[in-house]
């Protein structure tokens, strides 16, 4: 053992992370053994809890997400000793965690989950935020109220939510593909959103998602800001409803996008002063028409690759994550994902004796069942953290467990433009070649409705607007009924589906 460090704790069941993964994962463990001590070891002086939990149908789930404090945590399970304190080594030869409080911990099982962080365009770059957490949010908005002008790279969630908040501020969209979202909808759904996103924002203030978070943890959150350098929990649905996303300007939308192009460099207001050769392009809305005359001097300048140059205030990356697997878990030899997951297997195990992970943090290495994928989402890091302490429990006991129904088969829903998304399967065809057909609905400004079929039978499906679709689709996916009888009647407005085949 490390001289100098108080002596270890009795071996017992960790968790690391204080997220939705590591939150479910304790209390779970909490549950199968009541009589042992949890202990949950995090960075974030707030813990993440799952509440108001609904399971809308077979797989679909609903709930809300609290930021707490830990005690909120160990006076719901008193057998939960919550450490607020970051872990800054693992020993996985000894069993043993060390964290920044000068402790070390001994574990029998251990589980991490420690999320994810942004994967940033450029890092070290102060022009360029990443959203992940709520001080990087907290920060974002500070950044807006002073900006006229910003520039948003990448084309998935937080891109999506964001071009749909912001008022107030010129923003200019900048994506690799040729439609929006591509993380979620084919180029079908996009341009079903994208005319929503052109059409005047109604003056109403949009309906609220969900989640709420108390003003208690993000007090005592700016209070312990003592962690340098660790993240805290990744903020979810509704995350932006707390914010005033409003710029400088007294408009409601301004955005541009920029397609099939990506950052190739970023100037500082002074670099690009001396590289006078470069004209400046204007931006132009949807109307083409400029937006600005662009006398501005700004306090930053992107070059994209399709050769335009910008001037912004400052720029949001949002181009996905990267899971969090270091510098604490240096000098361990786990198996990673190509995402640079921690691998884990069909009973969220990495490759380290005794360790499982869950949520962002992993990669899913089993073989998993043709209608599920990993999207690292709310739903899956609860589901993961809640399937890893039935893993972690079985295994202490020596029992066996069968893999959780929830990987049977993706589904998420969430909220875009203010319609809600239901997405199931392989509803972007993932992975389906050409070897598939798509069933379409679409009426405008109402609902999207796309299923996707291969073999006659449905393997996915996309569902925009309140289609209450959701149930009767799930089922079709689970079941793999041969639906080669109905063709396009499948999707015909004017026969119940639903009486059909529930
Ligand atoms: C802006 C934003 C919006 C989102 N919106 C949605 C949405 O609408 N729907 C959806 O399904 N998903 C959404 N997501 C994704 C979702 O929030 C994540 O997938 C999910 O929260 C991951 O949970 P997790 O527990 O794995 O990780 P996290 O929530 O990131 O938790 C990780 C925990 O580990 C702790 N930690 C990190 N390092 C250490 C260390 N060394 N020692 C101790 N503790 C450590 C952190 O402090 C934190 O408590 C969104 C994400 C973002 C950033
Ligand atoms: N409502 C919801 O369900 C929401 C979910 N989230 C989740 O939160 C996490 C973080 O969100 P987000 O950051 O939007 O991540 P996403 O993974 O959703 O999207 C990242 C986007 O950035 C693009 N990208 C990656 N690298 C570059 C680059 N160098 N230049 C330009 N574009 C790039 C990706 O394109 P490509 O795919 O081609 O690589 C993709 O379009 C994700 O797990 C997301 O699922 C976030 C907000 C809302």
């Amino acid at each position: 053992m490390e001289a100098g460090h108080p002596p270890p704790t009795a071996g017992q069941f960790v968790v690391v992370g204080g997220g939705i993964a590591g939150v479910t994962c304790a209390e779970q463990l909490a549950i199968h053994f009541p009589s042992e001590d949890i202990l949950l070891i995090t960075a974030s002086p707030v813990i993440k809890a799952v509440t108001n939990f609904k399971q809308v149908s077979k797989v679909l789930e609903e709930f809300d997400v609290e930021e707490q404090p830990s005690t909120l945590l160990e006076n719901r399970f008193p057998n939960i000793k919550v450490i607020e304190s970051g872990v800054k080594q693992l020993k996985s030869e000894e069993h043993c965690v060390l964290t920044e409080d000068g402790n070390q911990h001994l574990y029998k099982k251990l589980c991490l989950c420690a999320g994810a962080k942004p994967k940033l365009i450029r890092e070290g770059n102060p022009y360029v935020l990443g959203i992940r957490d709520t001080d990087s949010a907290q920060e974002f908005q500070k950044q807006l109220t002073k900006a006229k002008r910003i520039m948003i790279i990448g084309n998935g969630g937080i891109a999506l939510e964001l071009v749909y908040e912001i008022e107030g501020c010129e923003v200019i969209w900048v994506i690799k593909d040729t439609a929006i979202g591509n993380t979620f909808f084919d180029a079908g759904a996009a341009e079903f959103l994208t005319s929503k996103l052109i059409a005047e924002k109604s003056e109403a203030k949009i309906a609220q998602k969900r989640t709420r978070y108390t003003t208690e943890g993000r007090k005592k959150e700016a209070q312990t800001k003592g962690n340098a350098g660790n993240i805290g929990s990744a903020l979810g649905p509704d995350w932006h409803e707390g914010l005033n996303l409003k710029g400088t300007k007294e408009f409601s939308h301004k955005i541009h996008i920029e397609t099939m192009c990506e950052v190739k460099k970023i100037y500082l207001q002074e670099e690009f002063r001396i590289s006078k050769k470069k004209s400046l392009t204007f931006p132009r809305d949807h109307h083409n028409q400029s937006v600005t005359t662009d006398k501005e001097i700004w306090p930053v300048y992107v070059e994209l690759t399709n050769g335009k140059i910008y001037g912004c205030n400052f720029i949001v990356s949002a181009t996905g994550v990267t899971p969090n697997t270091g510098p604490f878990l240096c000098g361990n030899n786990f198996d990673v994902g190509e995402d640079g997951g921690l691998k884990v297997n069909d009973h969220m195990h990495t490759s380290l004796p005794d360790i499982y992970a869950a949520g962002d943090i992993c990669t899913a290495s089993w073989e998993p069942s043709p209608v599920w994928q990993q999207m690292r989402l709310w739903t899956q890091a609860r589901q993961m953290g809640w399937y890893a302490a039935k893993c972690m429990a079985a295994a202490s006991v020596g029992e066996s467990v069968d893999m959780d129904f929830s990987f049977e088969l993706f589904a998420h829903v969430t909220k875009f433009f203010n319609y809600k998304v239901v997405l199931l399967g392989k509803y972007n065809a993932q992975g389906l070649g050409s070897d598939h057909e798509l069933i379409l609905r679409c009426t405008k400004g109402q609902e999207y409705i796309k299923a996707v079929l291969q073999n006659g039978r449905m393997m996915g499906a996309v569902l925009i607007g309140e289609t209450d679709l959701e149930e009767t689709f799930e089922n079709l996916i689970l079941n793999q009924m041969n639906l080669s009888a109905y063709g396009e009647d499948l999707l015909d407005p004017n026969i119940d589906i639903e009486d059909y085949f529930d």
